[in-house]
């Protein structure tokens, strides 16, 4: 067989019109392990209300990021797939879940290489629903209807890798070398409660409360606040900070229904009117720069902060195309090419 891989990360519209905002947001949000309820109430509210509003409002958000050479989250995973092709010798095709350069063109071009066998890396450190799930059971779809002589290999959640979080951490710890600052927080997408509900294999261990993340159980392999918080805890090991020093908070929720707390704004807010003039931020549910993290925390998140007292507002890149962090993922991809594949 002839093995290649397909990163796999979001998307981003094809540019800030918001026509394209609209037609990316409204595939995003149809996703029903994104806006999880029956269709009927997901096409009511989401064609019905949040696409009649939201995209022009993104538009204008996306203007304020947006590179000369296109969508940031997009370029930097051009980047990365570049540097991790570089660093292999079989194909490295790139995908993004919603939008143009979808799944299912991904595949169609390593098939055209020649490729049969698939290494499916979804860029998602930590697994939930609308991240990890959401890409293995379209690729999986997609395989059945097109590919049905496909195999592929999927990479689950990588959050408690060790070379993950070594890379991670380095990261962080290089930006916090010659930084004074009082507190780190570590701020992860937000999903809604009910998600981790559903996603629990046990059906009785998540309680979303002040212990059940630390409690060992098989519900964490598809936990995403356990994950989220577990991410914490290893980076705060390896960089020895002080318990106090830093905290996690989930960002960027959406409606009206409970979603992960703390929330950023609110956490950010709080530090500030408590009396914390310097901070950092890091973003480790996200790979690559995108608009939750340039615009939502770094102009937002600073504009909070200011308005509360707070002076000194540090926002940690992410991974984007490291690499340290192109090197991690061929070391994964080489160790994969070198298993003999059973006939
Ligand atoms: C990191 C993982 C992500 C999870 C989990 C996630 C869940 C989730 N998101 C929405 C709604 C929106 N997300 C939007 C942007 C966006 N979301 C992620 C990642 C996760 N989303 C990224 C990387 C981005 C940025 C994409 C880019 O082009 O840079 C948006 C669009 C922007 C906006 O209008 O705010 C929406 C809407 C829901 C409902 C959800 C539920 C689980
Ligand atoms: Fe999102
Ligand atoms: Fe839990």
């Amino acid at each position: 067989m002839s093995k290649g891989v397909l990163l796999v990360n979001l998307g981003s519209p094809d540019s800030t019109d918001p026509k394209d905002v609209k037609k990316y947001l409204g595939e995003f949000l149809m996703d029903p392990r994104v806006i999880d309820v029956p269709l009927w109430a997901r096409n009511l509210l989401v064609k019905g209300i949040i696409l009649n509003t939201r995209p022009k409002k993104s538009a204008a958000a996306y203007k304020k990021i947006w590179w000369d050479e296109g969508s940031p989250l997009i370029v930097l995973s051009e980047r990365l797939q570049k540097k991790v092709a570089a660093r292999t010798s079989i194909p490295v095709g790139l995908a993004m879940r919603y939008g143009s350069m979808s799944i299912k063109k991904g595949l169609q071009e390593l098939h055209d290489k020649g490729v049969d066998e698939v290494m499916i890396i979804p860029l998602y450190p930590q697994f939930a629903m609308a991240t990890t799930e959401t890409i293995l059971v379209l690729a999986e779809e997609l395989r059945q209807e097109h590919f049905p002589n496909m195999k592929f290999t999927d990479v689950p959640a990588f959050y408690n890798e060790s070379e993950y979080i070594d890379v991670l951490s380095n990261s962080i710890g290089e930006k916090l070398e010659n930084l004074e600052y009082e507190h780190l927080l570590f701020s992860y997408h937000g999903v809604p409660e009910r998600h981790i509900r559903k996603s629990d294999i046990t059906k009785s261990h998540c309680k979303i409360d002040g212990s059940c993340c630390q409690t060992p159980s098989p519900a964490h392999e598809f936990c995403y606040r356990h994950q989220c918080y577990e991410t914490t805890k290893q980076v705060a090991e390896k960089l020895n900070l002080k318990e106090g020093t830093y905290s996690t908070s989930f960002q960027s929720r959406l409606g009206f229904d409970p979603w992960l707390q703390p929330y950023t704004d609110r956490t950010i807010e709080r530090m500030g009117k408590e009396g914390t003039k310097k901070m950092a931020i890091v973003t480790p549910a996200f790979v690559s720069d995108c608009l939750e993290t340039l615009e939502e925390i770094a102009m937002e998140g600073e504009e909070i902060f200011h308005e509360v007292g707070g002076k000194e507002f540090t926002t940690i890149p992410c991974l984007n195309d490291r690499d340290e962090w192109a090197d991690v993922l061929a070391n994964w991809v080489n160790e994969w090419i070198s298993v003999e594949t059973p006939v």
